[in-house]
């Protein structure tokens, strides 16, 4: 067993840390974030995925430690941000932290990177910075592989997901597999190549986005010929090579939407990519063109808007569809008030179950549906798919529902008078 040292201890460096303790190695934590690291260190575990908690409060009373320093050990692992900054990915937090490693760096360590990054980033970005250590590559290992879990089944996906291994030589992809062979039950897909495993890992979320696009653009189309998309999705779907996504009010979350650009960021050839990102993005334009159709003043109406989270039953409401919702409704309907400035036309009630983040003046439920004349389903929250058609129609004004997520069942919603469209 091995001494590691994961650096970043958030959605994916502490369930990596935990599991790499649970398969006997000796793991430190380490974040700059210090008052994370003394919540840890208490026993808090401040990140939001089930059956986490447990995890790590067992691991933390075993092989996991966490510290505000860095120690020299065999492997380090970097698990650190990567936000887009404009239309380029910022890569200020990698080359930080792989600066630090290089401060304890010894001949014969394995650095891997494990965050989401533009193809070329490991050898062009961080092979240089490590080298300051004093050591050059093939003194010291070094590898990508790219995380693919799914947030809601982290600890499972951690496990069973085949992973890819891009090492900078063939000892570095050795040492790496070594590693995630410790505990990874799916396939290692190992290559002596780390910018090819740095593409597989945007490929796969651009896939995704890609798809979502047709799907959504299908869902326009299918409206036109007043038919349902997502049965005729379904049905589609029976073909042994047809597996087309779900559409929706738009895609979000801190990677599918943001994965597809670090794309492009050495390349001219992204046109379907780029496409697919404004065809998802304009959903929510789209939700606010059914609302007008179907409200007399998209203006002077109040519209509930179910769900900020990015998806369903997770707390995070990065890149929110249901956010972007709202924003577009408000911007389509300001009015110009009477200094020029603009008001708010339409007024926008947001409510989430999961979502505790104050800056969203996020609503209680009553008072999100009181009098509203609309509601928007926008994230697939099991509590929705469970509302009582007949409460709801009781605490509106109006009558238009629309399930952008294809939750509810339409023919008891539309029994309690509601009319629904949806996506
Ligand atoms: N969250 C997800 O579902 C997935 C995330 N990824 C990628 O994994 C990477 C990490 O993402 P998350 O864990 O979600 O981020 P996060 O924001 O939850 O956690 C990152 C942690 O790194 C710490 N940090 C920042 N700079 C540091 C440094 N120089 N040294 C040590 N710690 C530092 C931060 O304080 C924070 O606690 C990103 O590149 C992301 O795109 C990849 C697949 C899935
Ligand atoms: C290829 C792939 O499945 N990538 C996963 C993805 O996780 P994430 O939770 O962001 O993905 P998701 O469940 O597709 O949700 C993204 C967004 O797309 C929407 N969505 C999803 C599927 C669909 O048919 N239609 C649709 O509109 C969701 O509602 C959500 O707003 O991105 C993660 C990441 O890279 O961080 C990655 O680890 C996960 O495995």
């Amino acid at each position: 067993m091995s001494s590691v040292c994961v650096h970043g201890l958030g959605y994916i460096g502490l369930p990596t840390a935990a599991m790499l303790a649970d398969s006997g190695h000796d793991v430190t934590g380490y974040d700059v974030d210090t008052e994370l690291v003394d919540r840890l260190d208490r026993g808090e575990v401040p990140v939001d995925e089930p059956g986490l908690d447990e995890f790590v409060t067992d691991a933390l009373a075993d092989r996991l430690s966490v510290s505000h320093d860095v120690p020299a050990s065999d492997y380090h692992l970097i698990c650190v941000p990567t936000p887009l900054d404009g239309d380029r990915a910022d890569l200020a937090y990698v080359e930080s932290a792989a600066g630090t490693v290089a401060e304890v760096l010894r001949a014969g360590d394995t650095v891997i990177l494990e965050s989401t990054v533009p193809p070329g980033t490991t050898v062009e970005t961080i092979a240089p910075i490590l080298e300051r250590s004093g050591h050059s590559v093939g003194e010291f290992s070094l590898a990508y592989s790219p995380e693919t879990v799914l947030p809601g089944n982290v600890i499972a996906e951690l496990r069973a997901n085949d992973r890819a291994v891009g090492g900078i030589d063939e000892r570095s992809v050795k040492r790496a597999a070594a590693l995630y062979g410790s505990f990874v039950e799916g396939g290692l897909r190992t290559t002596a190549n780390p910018t090819l495993a740095e593409f597989v890992k945007l490929i796969q979320n651009t896939y995704r986005d890609v798809n979502i696009a047709l799907a959504n653009e299908l869902a326009m189309i299918a409206a036109d010929y007043e038919l349902d998309a997502r049965e005729a999705i379904s049905l589609a779907n029976h073909h042994p090579r047809v597996d087309l996504h779900q559409p929706g009010p738009g895609v979000g979350g801190h990677c599918i939407p943001i994965d597809p650009l670090f794309l492009g960021q050495s390349s001219e050839n992204l046109d379907l990519i780029e496409r697919a990102r404004e065809i998802n993005d304009g959903m929510a334009e789209y939700v606010t063109d059914l609302l007008d159709d179907e409200l007399d003043s998209l203006a002077e109406s109040s519209v509930a808007i179910l769900g900020v989270a990015y998806k369903g039953n997770v707390a995070d409401a990065r890149e929110s569809p249901g956010l972007r919702l709202a924003e577009v409704l408000q911007a389509r309907t300001q009015v110009a008030g009477a200094g020029g400035a603009g008001t708010a036309g339409v007024d926008v009630r947001l409510h989430d179950p999961y979502v505790t983040d104050q800056r969203f003046a996020l609503a209680p439920f009553d008072e999100a549906l009181a009098g509203a004349n609309a509601i928007v389903v926008a994230t697939d929250h099991d509590e929705y798919a469970a509302l009582d058609p007949e409460d709801v129609a009781a605490q509106l004004a109006g009558n238009v529902v629309v399930d952008a997520k294809g939750l509810l069942d339409r023919d008891s919603w539309e029994a309690a008078g509601l009319r629904v469209v949806r996506l």
